[in-house]
């Protein structure tokens, strides 16, 4: 079975990860840029790469739109006019379903089928170099097929992305946009300007800069998206979007009227608002940079105590995928986040923690 991958970066060569070296699969890789194949091959995120276009779809049993959301129509209308392998199924993981679910039904394809996808994982992150096949596990995967695809296609598809390890769900592609463009697209574009924002104020006066911390770097994270990304998503996704930022107008002026009036009362309800309906959020859908196996370690400021965690960890054999240093500063304890890569693994070293006295929480 050959799989065919437009786009080999962040989400492209995360796919590409999931699928290589499994049973059958053969996944290749394209770029316009000769630079880029070497290095998807050196790497070993593809089995094969070339910069034609004709030569990656020919034979293709699927092939996988990754590029910026932007390029999928010119790609999806290219791919229109080639003599398709008879079935081949063409996806895309673009943050936005709509146009291009239209486009593709818009035009004919020569013996395939598109079927619109959007794994709802992800990181700040881009390019190859940040790819990983971990990154979809226990995400969901969205598909907003058309009615009219036979079951049989849909469910072929369905079955590849097993390898995933993420939650498919079926959603049509005007409400996917609908509520992707709340949970993710409005979000995007409150961390830039809440960043840019303050980056006016540290123009002024750094320390804005060097105090910033947990509570500004959590929120933020995502301004750090591809800037490329981010433009075409936000304009694919316009009309939406603009009805949403009124909506946060509206958000905002509630609490400018709130502290004017020094309703504290009011500002009390809007926090407890917010975290009774945050806390019945599902505990994870993550993206690379957090782990539904993580534990939160209470650790003293003195010399070692890092080292004699990861050791005794390494005797008993409990390996990490990851560890951070929340808070750290002299004479103050401070957290580390342990993230393991199995249930099993987390359990194993919650016992241990607490054998060794730490404070474990979650
Ligand atoms: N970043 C996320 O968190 C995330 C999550 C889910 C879906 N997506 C969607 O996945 C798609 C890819 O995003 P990504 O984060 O992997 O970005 P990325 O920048 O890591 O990868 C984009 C790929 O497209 C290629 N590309 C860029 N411009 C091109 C051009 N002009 N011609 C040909 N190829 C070009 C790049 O070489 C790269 O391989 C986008 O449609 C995005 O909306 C992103
Ligand atoms: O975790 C992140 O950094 C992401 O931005 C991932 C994220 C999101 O907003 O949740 C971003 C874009 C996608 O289309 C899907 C997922």
């Amino acid at each position: 079975m050959k799989i065919t991958i437009f786009g080999v970066g962040l989400i492209g060569g995360s796919l590409a990860l999931c699928f290589k070296d499994k049973p059958n699969i053969r996944v290749v890789g394209h770029s316009n840029n000769p630079k880029s194949v070497q290095k998807y091959v050196d790497r070993k995120v593809v089995d094969e790469a070339t910069t034609s276009i004709e030569e990656a779809a020919l034979d293709a049993d699927f092939i996988f739109l990754c590029v910026p959301v932007g390029l999928l129509e010119e790609y999806l209308l290219k791919l229109s006019k080639l003599p398709l392998k008879s079935d081949c199924i063409i996806t895309d993981v673009g943050s936005t379903k709509e146009s291009i679910t239209s486009c593709a039904k818009s035009i004919s394809l020569k013996n395939g089928y598109f079927i619109g996808g959007h794994p709802m994982a992800g990181s700040e992150r881009s390019g190859v170099d940040a790819a990983t096949s971990y990154l979809f596990e226990n995400a969901f995967y969205v598909l907003t097929p058309d009615p009219e695809i036979p079951e049989h296609i849909y469910k072929r598809l369905e079955d590849l992305l097993a390898y995933t390890k993420s939650q498919i769900i079926k959603v049509d592609a005007s409400t996917h946009d609908d509520i992707v463009g709340a949970i993710s697209h409005l979000p995007h574009i409150i961390a830039v300007s809440l960043v840019n924002q303050v980056a006016k104020y540290n123009d002024q006066n750094d320390l804005y800069e060097r105090l910033a911390a947990g509570g500004f770097k959590d929120l933020t994270r995502i301004a750090s998206g591809d800037p490329v990304i981010w433009r075409d998503i936000l304009l694919n996704n316009k009309k939406i979007l603009l009805h949403l930022l009124e909506d946060w107008q509206l958000e905002i002026s509630k609490f400018i009227e709130l502290l004017k009036s020094d309703d504290g009362q009011g500002v009390e309800d809007q926090f407890k608002f917010a975290s009774d309906f945050r806390s019945k959020l599902p505990e994870r859908r993550k993206g690379v940079m957090t782990s539904l196996f993580d534990v939160y370690v209470d650790i003293k400021d003195h010399p070692g105590v890092i080292g004699h965690i990861t050791s005794e960890l390494g005797n008993r054999k409990i390996s990490l995928k990851n560890i951070e240093i929340i808070e750290s500063r002299a004479e103050v304890p401070g957290i580390l986040r342990l993230s393991f890569r199995s249930e099993n693994d987390l359990e194993n070293a919650v016992e241990l923690l607490k054998e060794l006295s730490y404070s474990v929480h979650f």
